[in-house]
């Protein structure tokens, strides 16, 4: 919880007239997490990335950053139990409310059930802001509700709101919608689904990855993280004021991302062990590490993506033993089984980083598995026509959803007597509770780290 917040005295001094002045907001930290709240509706704009710009622009910086980040994230978060709670303090349907006004009411709803701000001021401020952006009548509006919201804690709302059918109870109580609720408990099993839903609702530890080869895990302070070698728990602050980050030879990323990619490394091969490919690698995390292996094991790593921007991205993460490459993955340009390992990190609903984006839940639907489907068969056939026999290839999601892992990778296989599914697990025996394989299943909430899937898949000699 944010500590108790007052509202600061306008700095003082300037000899502008008030008409010469920039116009700043009354309430510059609540306009801000409105105005990204606003932005994520209106034009899918990703909250990790416009809300340090907003804070910068604005001058926010220390405790007010932190309210404005808590606040915008928050009620990002907790939206589909909030709107449950306005829906019952409303005359009308949360449906009907106008998206700005409805936006400041979850702001105000946020405040109320999930920080420490005296109620006053919530509701006070959450007022003044529906005035500014919706006008006075609607400020009277949101008052009522708001007062209304006000009256009771959020276990007292919740036994009121919260329904009685099992899959509609959980996604109002975590506020996750209900397709993902059960997408989630077919992956994860009835008996650790609150868990799981619990720990997406956790704000994630920042984890940073020492770049083998250029960075140590020392270098970048903070503890060393439970599981990867390469990898520490960001102490405080900025990551990118730790050099090795600000250089490139380090950088935040996700433990299991880096163990997926260690544990394509591990799988023995027979044979040569030079040429790596990664086929779909921007934005470069997980080429950056594997570049870094590669150079000490005198292999080089081959980097692709599609899109050619994310490619340049690719370019700043990896080292000499590296190179990129602007390539459609489900049309190479190279020879088939040019390579000896391969990993196809493919593009998927991000169900497993719910912790880290927190508007991910509430822009795709379930829609989004038929788009990716075909794409994500189409790059695992790939991946294995790249790789020569007795080499092997890494099929990973940043998502638990079976219809991305297992069936993706059953479909592929299907038929097939020229692929192996090698033991996952046992690649990364330092990690208790990724399953019983042959697959891999990073989890939130029994390792901290995202919910990452992988199969480990050789080609027979
Ligand atoms: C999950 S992201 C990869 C993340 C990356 N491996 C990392 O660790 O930073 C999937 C990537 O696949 C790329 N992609 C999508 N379709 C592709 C295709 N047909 N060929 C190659 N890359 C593709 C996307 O542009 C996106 O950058």
């Amino acid at each position: 919880m944010p500590p108790r917040h007052t509202r600061r005295t306008p700095a003082k001094g300037t000899n502008r007239t008030p008409a010469q002045r920039p116009r700043r907001p009354r309430d510059p930290v609540r306009r801000t997490a409105f105005d990204v709240l606003q932005a994520v509706d209106d034009r899918d704009a990703y909250a990790n990335l416009l809300l340090p710009s907003l804070l910068r622009e604005r001058g926010l910086t220390g405790r007010d950053a932190a309210l404005a980040t808590e606040l915008t994230y928050g009620t990002l978060r907790g939206r589909g139990t909030y709107d449950a709670v306005l829906d019952v303090c409303s005359d009308r349907p949360v449906a009907k409310i106008d998206q700005p006004l409805l936006n400041v009411l979850r702001l105000g709803a946020h405040q109320l059930l999930r920080t420490r701000i005296p109620a006053h001021a919530a509701v006070g401020t959450t007022v003044d802001l529906a005035r500014s952006v919706a006008g006075p009548g609607q400020a009277k509006f949101a008052n009522a509700v708001l007062r209304k919201v006000a009256a009771r804690d959020l276990d007292a709302w919740l036994d009121i709101v919260a329904p009685e059918d099992e899959t509609a109870r959980l996604a109002v109580v975590h506020s996750h919608p209900r397709w993902i609720v059960n997408a989630l408990r077919d992956a994860v099993g009835r008996a650790e689904i609150e868990a799981l839903l619990a720990a997406d609702n956790e704000r994630p530890r920042v984890t940073l990855v020492a770049r083998p080869g250029r960075a140590t895990v020392e270098e970048l302070g903070g503890e060393p993280a439970a599981y990867s070698p390469y990898a520490a728990y960001l102490a405080e602050g900025d990551p990118g004021a730790i050099p090795a980050v600000a250089e490139s030879r380090a950088a935040v990323q996700d433990e299991a991302s880096q163990l997926v990619a260690l544990a394509l490394v591990r799988a023995e091969l027979d044979g040569p062990d030079r040429r790596w490919l990664d086929l779909c690698a921007g934005p470069g995390g997980k080429a950056g590490l594997l570049s870094g292996l590669a150079g000490e094991r005198g292999a080089h790593l081959l980097a692709c993506d599609v899109q050619p921007h994310r490619a340049r991205l690719v370019a700043g993460s990896i080292d000499a033993a590296g190179a990129t490459a602007v390539v459609d993955g489900t049309r190479p340009a190279w020879r088939p089984e040019s390579f000896d390992r391969v990993l196809v990190d493919a593009p998927c609903t991000g169900l497993g980083a719910l912790r880290r984006r927190p508007e991910a839940r509430w822009r795709r639907g379930p829609e989004s598995l038929a788009e990716l489907g075909p794409l994500q068969r189409r790059l695992l056939t790939s991946a294995l026509e790249s790789v020569r026999p007795g080499g092997v290839v890494a099929y990973v999601t940043c998502s638990p959803h079976l219809a991305e892992t297992k069936v993706v990778v059953d479909d592929v296989l299907r038929g097939r007597d020229d692929v192996e599914r090698l033991d996952a697990p046992s690649h990364l025996t330092e990690v208790p509770g990724l399953g019983d394989g042959p697959y891999a299943q990073f989890w939130p909430h029994r390792h901290g780290t995202d919910a990452m899937f992988l199969a480990l898949l050789r080609r027979r000699s």
